[in-house]
C-alpha cells in the first residue's frame, strides 16, 4: 500500500514560464518598494541580540542569524503575469505587520531556507531554530513560539506531503504565503578543492533537487535534518572529505568555502512555504485584499469524479484554483512520499463540539483557492462541496501573494 499523489495544479505563479532573470534585473524598482527596502533596512540588527564581537545572535545560543550584521538586503521578485521585475525587499506580508516581538519556529539550524523564508515574512521577528517540522509545529501549537514556518511545494518536487501530513495533525491556521527562490550552493571547508570531496550532506529535498549535479561529481550522498545543519556539521566535525548543500548565506555565516553555485537541477526552483498560528487566526485581512483559502477535502473514493465535482462546485461561481492535490493510498500506488505511505491521512477534526479528534481518511484532495474563506462564493462552493465529502477542513484564509522572494 502507498499513497498516490498527482497535483493536478501547482501554484499559478510557480508555474510562469522562465524567464532570464539578468535581463529582468535591470529595470528600476517601483517607488514602493524602495521605500519598503528602506524601512526593512533600518530593521536589521534591531530585534537580534548582538554578541561580543558584534554578530547577531539567535535565541542567545552564540550563532549568527539572519538578522543583525550577518543579512544583507532580501531581494524580492514580483510577478506581474509573465513579467518578473527584480525590486528590493518583503513588506512584512499581509497587513504590513514586521512580526515585532513574534518567535517563529523553524526546521533547522540558523542560516536554513526556512529561517529565511520566516525572516522574509516577518523581517522583525525572532527566529527559534527546531531540530525537526515536527518539532516547530509542536511549538507553536504548544504555545511556545507564535508561528510556525512550513516548506509545503516546490517546483522541482510538487508537494511536500510529510509536511502536510503534519499541518493536518495540528490545530494550526495558515496565516500567510511565503514563495522563495532556491539557490544552491556546494560548500566545504576553507581550502577544499572540489576533487577532495567524497560525500555530500543536506537536506534530502536538497539532495533530490541536486541529483544530476551530484551524480556528475560521482559523490556519495546524505540526507541529514536540514541545510545548515549539515554546514554546520561539516565545520564542527572539519569534515575534509565531505562538502554541503546550502545557501550562500550559511557559507558566511560559518565560514565556509563555496565550491559551486546553482547546484540545482532546475534553475526556476522555487519553495512555497506557509506560516502558520494557532488559531484563531491573528491575521484580519483587509476587505480588498486578495486572499486566498486553503482546505483539505476528505471523500469516499472515486479521485475522478470527486475532483470533477470539486472543479465544478469552485468553476460554477468563477473561483480560481491555484491547487489540487488528489491523495490515495490505495494498494500498489506509485509512492507520493508522505510520511505515512500506504496509511490513510490523519487529519485533526476540529469541527465537533468537545475535544479535537484526530481522524483517519484514505481518500483526501489538498485545494487552495483564490479568495477568502468568509466571501459568500467561497462559503457556497465549500457548502456544495460538504454535500459529497466526507469531511472538509479549512486549512486558513490569508493574503495572496504573487512575489516570489530571492535571498541570494
Ligand atoms: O534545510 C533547510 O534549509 C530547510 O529550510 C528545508 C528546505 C530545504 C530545501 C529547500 C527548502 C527548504
Amino acid at each position: 500500500m502507498a499513497y498516490t499523489s498527482s497535483s493536478l495544479h501547482l501554484h499559478k505563479h510557480l508555474l510562469l514560464p522562465k524567464t532570464n532573470p539578468s535581463s529582468s534585473y535591470s529595470r528600476p524598482p517601483p517607488p514602493s518598494f524602495v521605500a519598503a527596502a528602506a524601512k526593512i533596512n533600518g530593521v536589521n540588527g534591531h530585534s537580534s541580540k548582538k554578541s561580543p564581537n558584534g554578530k547577531a545572535q539567535i535565541n542567545g545560543d552564540g550563532k549568527k542569524g539572519v538578522n543583525g550584521s550577518g543579512r544583507k538586503k532580501a531581494a524580492a521578485q514580483h510577478i506581474n503575469g509573465n513579467d518578473r521585475i527584480h525590486l528590493s525587499v518583503s513588506t512584512g506580508g499581509a497587513g504590513g505587520q514586521d512580526g515585532f516581538g513574534l518567535r517563529v519556529a523553524f526546521q533547522g539550524a540558523p542560516g536554513a531556507y526556512s529561517e529565511f523564508a520566516a525572516k522574509t515574512a516577518l523581517p522583525g521577528c525572532d527566529t527559534v531554530p527546531c531540530r525537526a517540522f515536527a518539532d516547530a509545529l509542536a511549538a507553536v501549537d504548544g504555545g511556545a513560539v507564535d508561528r510556525a514556518i512550513l516548506p509545503v511545494e516546490s517546483t522541482m518536487e510538487g508537494t511536500a506531503l510529510r509536511n502536510y501530513d503534519l499541518l493536518l495533525r495540528h490545530d494550526l491556521v495558515v496565516v500567510q504565503e511565503i514563495n522563495l527562490f532556491v539557490h544552491y550552493c556546494l560548500l566545504a571547508m576553507p581550502g577544499v578543492r572540489a576533487a577532495e570531496v567524497r560525500r555530500v550532506i543536506s537536506h534530502p529535498m536538497a539532495l533530490a533537487h541536486c541529483g544530476r549535479a551530484l551524480a556528475r561529481l560521482g559523490v556519495d550522498r546524505e540526507p541529514v535534518e536540514d541545510t545548515a545543519g549539515a554546514v554546520e556539521m561539516l565545520r564542527s566535525n572539519r569534515m575534509l572529505d565531505t562538502a554541503a548543500i546550502a545557501s550562500p548565506r550559511a557559507a558566511d555565516l560559518y565560514g565556509l568555502d563555496v565550491l559551486a553555485h546553482g547546484l540545482q537541477d532546475e534553475s526556476w526552483n522555487v519553495t512555497r512555504f506557509l506560516l502558520l498560528s494557532k488559531p484563531p487566526s491573528p491575521v484580519t485581512l483587509p476587505m480588498d485584499a486578495d486572499a486566498k483559502t486553503s482546505m483539505v477535502v476528505a471523500h469516499r473514493g472515486g479521485s475522478m469524479m470527486v475532483v470533477l465535482k470539486v472543479l465544478s462546485a469552485f468553476s460554477s461561481r468563477n473561483i480560481n484554483l491555484t491547487k489540487l492535490e488528489v491523495i490515495n493510498n490505495n494498494e500498489g500506488g506509485g509512492g507520493g512520499g508522505g510520511a505515512a505511505a500506504g496509511h490513510p491521512v490523519m487529519i485533526l477534526d476540529t469541527s465537533a463540539r468537545g475535544a479535537p479528534t484526530l481522524r483517519a481518511f484514505p481518500h483526501v484532495l489538498y485545494v487552495d483557492c483564490e479568495g477568502a474563506s468568509h466571501d459568500p462564493r467561497v462559503l457556497d462552493a465549500i457548502k456544495e462541496i460538504e454535500r459529497f465529502a466526507v469531511f472538509v477542513r479549512v486549512l486558513g484564509c490569508y493574503a495572496a501573494d504573487s512575489n516570489v522572494y530571492d535571498l541570494q
